[in-house]
């Protein structure tokens, strides 16, 4: 079987149409213009770039996009300071602190500050209480775009035997909860995972988010399965050159596999549309307006 190849970055775009055909209607019907305030500290070259494709993709759907860039060793207090103006700033609907952040801050501490309802990255705890209790929450925008990817493929998902490799607060962990929330049977795979290969090869649905460049080999995957890569890993090849790699290797994959999202051009697209799609939700909650369908989980 050759691989089905989902296209996220086709997808996104879709996505981001949907959310700008509702900013307008927001700013046509209620004068309100959805704003995301990114905080980055530190000068990461990686982050930056990342930082400045958001900021630009936030404009073009016709919101605000307001870029704070503190020095790598501002202070926690400083950068608790500027939270709690954000928090207070009506023309902003959505906050996202960049992390990793420099050693010296408390990351956990700073998460937890923002207020819930503009945590647009799902992050603070209460955000991950509401998930895991089936409540309405702000969902990680990276499971989030996965759980959307998934869906537009297969309809539904109930019954399905999810396997989820990773266990991070960001990924595994949410991706696991939104997958449970659809009912598949989900597993929650890592490190030290005994037999990770047999666990692998049970799985309808199998999302690789270890960080771990192309571990996934396609001898793992149980023919048609569907395989969800979060890896974004940037690897040195032969000639010295750079690539853009996933968690899973492609090729020996693609070839088991129903459906695969490729790396570039997968989930990464997906993450920012969610971060966009996010911002317009929060948006319409903080304004008693009703949010659109399909943008969240
Ligand atoms: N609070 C916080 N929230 C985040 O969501 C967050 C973060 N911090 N820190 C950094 C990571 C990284 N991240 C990416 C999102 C999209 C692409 C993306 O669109 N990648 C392109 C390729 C880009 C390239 O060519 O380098 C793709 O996969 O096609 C990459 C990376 C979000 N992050």
């Amino acid at each position: 079987m050759t691989a089905q190849v989902i296209d996220g970055k086709a997808f996104a775009a879709e996505v981001r149409g949907k959310v700008a055909e509702h900013v307008k209607r927001l700013k046509d019907k209620h004068d309100l213009v959805p704003g995301l305030a990114v905080v980055l500290v530190g000068e990461d070259p990686a982050s930056q770039v990342y930082v400045r494709s958001k900021g630009k993709q936030t404009t073009e759907v016709g919101m605000k996009s307001v870029e704070h860039k503190l020095d790598v060793d501002t202070s926690e207090a400083d950068l608790l300071a500027l939270i709690d103006k954000l928090n207070k700033d009506e023309s902003i609907h959505g906050i996202l602190v960049q992390l990793p952040l420099p050693k010296h801050l408390d990351e956990d501490l700073v998460i937890n500050s923002i207020d819930p309802a503009k945590d647009v990255d799902g992050f603070h705890i209460s955000n991950v209480g509401l998930l895991g209790t089936g409540q309405k929450s702000m969902v990680p925008c990276t499971p989030l775009g996965c759980l959307m990817m998934l869906r537009e493929h297969h309809g539904s998902l109930s019954g399905m035997d999810a396997v989820v490799i990773g266990r991070s607060n960001i990924v595994g962990k949410p991706m696991a909860q939104l997958l449970l929330g659809d009912s598949c049977t989900v597993t929650i795979a890592h490190s030290r995972t005994k037999d990770l290969a047999d666990v692998v090869r049970r799985a309808d649905i199998v999302v690789a988010a270890v960080g771990r460049p192309e571990m996934v080999p396609g001898d793992w995957i149980k023919e048609g399965a569907t395989v969800i890569d979060v890896g974004i890993n940037r690897i040195e090849k032969d000639d010295g050159k750079t690539k853009l790699v996933g968690d899973v290797d492609y090729a020996s994959c693609e070839e088991r596999a129903g459906a695969i999202t490729p790396v570039p051009g997968g989930v990464g697209p997906m993450t920012i549309a969610c971060l966009l799609a996010n911002t317009l939700t929060a948006a319409c909650r903080a304004n008693g307006i009703e949010e659109p369908e399909g943008l969240t989980a």
